[in-house]
């Protein structure tokens, strides 16, 4: 079993050295955020992900797994030493590196032996190499010998420790094979697909897999609002292509729009880093401004429907950008709320578990409830915007006495459009030419 430690415990890091402890490894967890390192030695999350305590726990319990913010103290014995530190977007949508860049100094100032650094964080191509000449001056007149593999993470939020335990394929790229097949063999027991690569194509691999996704999904909501002009329904369009094992059923659910830690960031950044090196991402650019629009569409509906919106109460379930995830970065809700009450709509919305992160970026004139069922109360419209478990089978007949008008926007198409037809409401979906 190896001695593995991570850098940065987000998402990426503490799934990661969770699921490696989990696998028998004996795992060091270290962040710069004191509170959340505390926290993790009391067995509190810092993010909401299901499944992780559990494995947290197990793991501490057996002593395989422990945190800290001492550099010196979780390197001490570190066979591999991940990076999974944030990468959010700089001022013109390139990746700031400034935290990879700490990380990577750090390492490079504190390790006194030899290791090899994985890199989990997305990265821009190139940084490998970058990293590769920092550890190369620093380790030059010593006895110390390094590599570096570049391991992107596909994990989604929701179900993170299914697809780290699951994955569909391990991607590697290192200038050093050997080091690629050490690595390896940490994942082996997974028994899946691993693709050994060079460094630079393995951080392309990245960037290109998250920008394939959010264009499909550009894709299906271009169709879809052409679906809505010609009279055509989007969830069987996109079922009669996913049949194509050439296109595949997934990630073609039409909708208010991609948003999350990832796909708005990488997107932009592999667009920056295209420029960068003088080629034309039209393409990517394309897929950026379809998800806008799609944002302002739903307004553009309720314009449509409504004439004037100001002063129309509007009730708004959902906030994260997805479900299963208290994550409400770059979430459409939120932005479609800025977008409502800038024109004097007055919102009121729930989240099963976004409320308290949503607090902090939401116009402070919306009201915040506990249940779906306060949130219409005396509401003109309803608008759907994250599909979670709880809200597929609602009490309709209640919520069609306690609202005041009976217009639903069903952001994501979760609902059957006949049955509230049926009950009374006047039902709009997104892509259904039926119910534009
Ligand atoms: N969130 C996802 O679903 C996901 C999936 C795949 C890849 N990624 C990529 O993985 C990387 C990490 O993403 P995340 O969502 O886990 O980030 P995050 O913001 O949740 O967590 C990053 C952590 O790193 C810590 N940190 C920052 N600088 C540090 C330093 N110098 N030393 C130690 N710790 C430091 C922060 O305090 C924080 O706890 C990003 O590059 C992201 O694009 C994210
Ligand atoms: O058919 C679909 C599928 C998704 N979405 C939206 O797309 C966004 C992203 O969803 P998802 O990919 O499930 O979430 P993330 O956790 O952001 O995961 C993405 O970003 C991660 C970070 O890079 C990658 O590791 C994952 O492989 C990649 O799926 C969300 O707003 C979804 O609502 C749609 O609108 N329609």
């Amino acid at each position: 079993m190896s001695k593995i430690t991570v850098i940065g415990t987000g998402y990426v890091g503490l799934v990661t050295g969770a699921c490696f402890a989990d696998l028998g490894n004996t795992v060091m967890c270290l962040d710069i955020d004191q509170k959340r390192i505390d926290g993790l030695h009391k067995g509190i999350m810092p993010i909401y992900e299901p499944g992780l305590e559990e494995i947290v726990e197990r793991a501490y319990r057996a002593k395989r797994i422990d945190f800290t913010t001492d550099y010196a103290a979780a390197l001490q014995s570190a066979e591999y030493v991940f990076i999974a530190v944030g990468t959010p977007s700089g001022e013109n949508g390139e990746a700031d590196m400034q935290y990879v860049e700490k990380a990577v100094k750090k390492i490079a100032e504190t390790i006194d032996h030899s290791f090899i650094l994985v890199d989990k964080s997305t990265v821009p191509v190139g940084t490998g190499d970058w990293a590769a000449k920092i550890l190369q001056e620093r380790f030059a007149e010593t006895e110390i010998k390094f590599s570096i593999v570049s391991n992107p993470e596909f994990l989604k939020e929701g179900t993170a420790i299914n697809d780290f335990m699951r994955p569909d394929r391990i991607v590697l790229g290192s200038n050093n094979r050997a080091a690629s097949e050490k690595i390896a063999e940490l994942y082996e027991s997974l028994r899946c697909p691993i693709l050994i690569t060079d460094i630079r194509t393995a951080e392309m691999i990245k960037y290109a897999s998250n920008a394939f996704l959010a264009a499909k999904i550009s894709f299906i909501n271009e169709i879809a609002n052409i679906c809505e002009r010609v009279g055509a329904n989007v969830v069987d369009v996109a079922k009669g292509m996913g049949l194509d094992s050439r296109i595949g059923p997934k990630f073609l659910n039409a909708g208010i729009g991609w948003g999350g830690s990832c796909f708005p960031k990488d997107v932009k950044a592999l667009v920056h880093i295209a420029q960068e090196f003088g080629t034309q991402p039209q393409l990517l650019q394309a897929v950026i401004e379809i998800n806008k629009y799609q944002r302002k569409h739903v307004v553009q509906k309720f314009e449509e429907i409504f004439g004037d919106i100001k002063g129309k109460r509007i009730g708004i379930l959902g906030l994260a950008f997805k479900p299963d995830t208290d994550d409400i970065r770059e979430s459409p809700a939120v932005d479609i709320i800025k977008y409502l009450t800038q024109k004097g709509a007055i919102i009121s919305a729930y989240d099963p578990a976004a409320m308290e992160l949503s607090k902090l970026v939401l116009p402070k004139e919306v009201s915040l409830y506990e249940n779906p069922y306060q949130v219409v109360e005396g509401t003109d419209a309803l608008l759907l915007a994250t599909e979670w478990n709880e809200f597929k089978q609602l009490d309709f007949e209640k919520i069609h006495q306690l609202m005041h008008g009976n217009v639903i926007l069903d952001g994501r198409n979760l609902w059957d459009p006949q049955s509230l037809t049926d009950l009374g409401f006047r039902y709009y979906g997104i892509g259904l030419g039926q119910y534009k």
